[in-house]
């Protein structure tokens, strides 16, 4: 537990604040749960949205030595002021500081252990990056925050793991970024914390191919054959679990998915949608490889549904049960 509270405290980030992280937040502030949740976010945004709601949420000043439960209708809340003032759908890169002051906030406090682990709402890439600031997403963010060489993003739902190889880079990259070192480093991260985090005594990864029909034995591109083969070969030497690399196409097919605890994708929108199709709202993005544990939401900002009503908040609840089941399995 964290070093001050016997329940797991949980500090969340609401996001970007024009989108529906807010407003899931709140849906989870409705519900008990066996954990102080701790939301870092901007006070007025948040009860301007809950009043936008119709919902009654008690935002109760956080209080680091004192354990306060989480109870339905209630929130402990770290107040991280935002520039001006949110507005459901109406991004503003002038409140990108405040969101990202959220974020340090968050994973400062799950470093430095007065939180047990940090579950993320939604951020919006593109107005962060607007406001002048690099930014591809958390997972690239905790890497550097924590000195975290490896980090590898996983999107877990009931029946299917899938982890990404690169992440939020552009297609017309991927080639040059995927090396085997990369996917070594990638893989060994995937066995150990698919031991250590979900209990699994022998995974097996599949991996998939780069190219059409895994290159077509050269004939659609090489990388199949000189890079993803040798880079599987050397991991089996190590004794992890690998098969591949499967023709991406087909690898998701019953019989190989029901043999495997988790998908090596080589991009991002090579194994997500699979992934969403199967399980859009259930699954959980989990970072694995961080010294700190944080769980997300499978889902992005939509600006369409914010401040509606119309939000489905159960990959925010499954993001902070899971991160319940993390912190247990330490
Ligand atoms: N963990 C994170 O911070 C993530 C952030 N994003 C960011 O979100 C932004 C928007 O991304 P999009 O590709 O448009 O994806 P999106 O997930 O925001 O929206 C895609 C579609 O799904 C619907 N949808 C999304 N969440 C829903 C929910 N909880 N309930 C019901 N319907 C829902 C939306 O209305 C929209 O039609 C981008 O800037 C992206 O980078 C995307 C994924 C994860
Ligand atoms: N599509 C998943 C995604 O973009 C999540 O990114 P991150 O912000 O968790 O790194």
């Amino acid at each position: 537990m964290s070093t001050s509270s016997k329940i797991p405290r949980l500090a969340i980030s609401a996001g970007e604040p024009a989108g529906i992280g807010p407003d899931v937040v709140l849906a989870a502030a409705l519900r008990d749960w066996p954990a102080e949740l701790v939301v870092i976010a901007d006070r007025g945004m948040l009860e301007a949205r809950a009043q936008l709601l119709g919902l009654q949420v008690d935002l109760r000043p956080y209080d680091a030595e004192s354990e306060s439960p989480s109870c339905a209708g209630s929130l402990s809340i770290i107040h991280e002021p935002l520039a001006i003032n949110a507005r459901a759908a109406i991004a503003e890169s002038a409140n990108a500081a405040g969101v990202l002051a959220a974020l340090k906030r968050t994973t400062l406090g799950c470093i430095s252990g007065e939180f047990d682990a940090m579950v993320t709402a939604p951020v919006n890439k593109a107005v962060i990056a607007d406001s002048g600031v690099p930014f591809s997403g958390h997972t690239e963010y905790l890497a550097e925050l924590t000195g975290s060489d490896q980090v590898v993003m996983l999107l877990a739902a009931k029946e299917l793991r899938v982890a990404l190889a690169t992440t939020h880079i552009p297609l017309a990259s991927v080639p040059a970024a995927i090396d085997q070192n990369l996917l070594l480093d990638v893989l060994r991260v995937m066995d150990k914390d698919l031991r250590s985090k979900f209990a699994i005594a022998s995974p097996q990864i599949s991996v998939l191919g780069l190219n059409p029909h895994a290159g077509e034995g050269g004939h659609l591109g090489m990388e199949d054959l000189e890079v993803i083969a040798p880079a599987l070969e050397q991991a089996i030497s190590e004794g992890i679990n690998v098969s591949g690399p499967w023709p991406a196409d087909t690898a998701f097919n019953r019989r190989l998915s029901t043999e495997t605890d988790a998908y090596l994708a080589m991009y991002h929108d090579q194994g997500l949608p699979v992934l969403k199709f199967a399980s859009f709202g259930a699954a959980v993005n989990i970072t694995l490889g961080l010294p700190i544990i944080r769980t997300s939401v499978d889902h992005g900002t939509a600006f369409d549904l914010a401040g509606t009503g119309k939000a489905d908040p159960s990959s925010f609840f499954a993001a902070l049960e899971s991160a319940l089941g993390l912190i247990s399995a330490q």
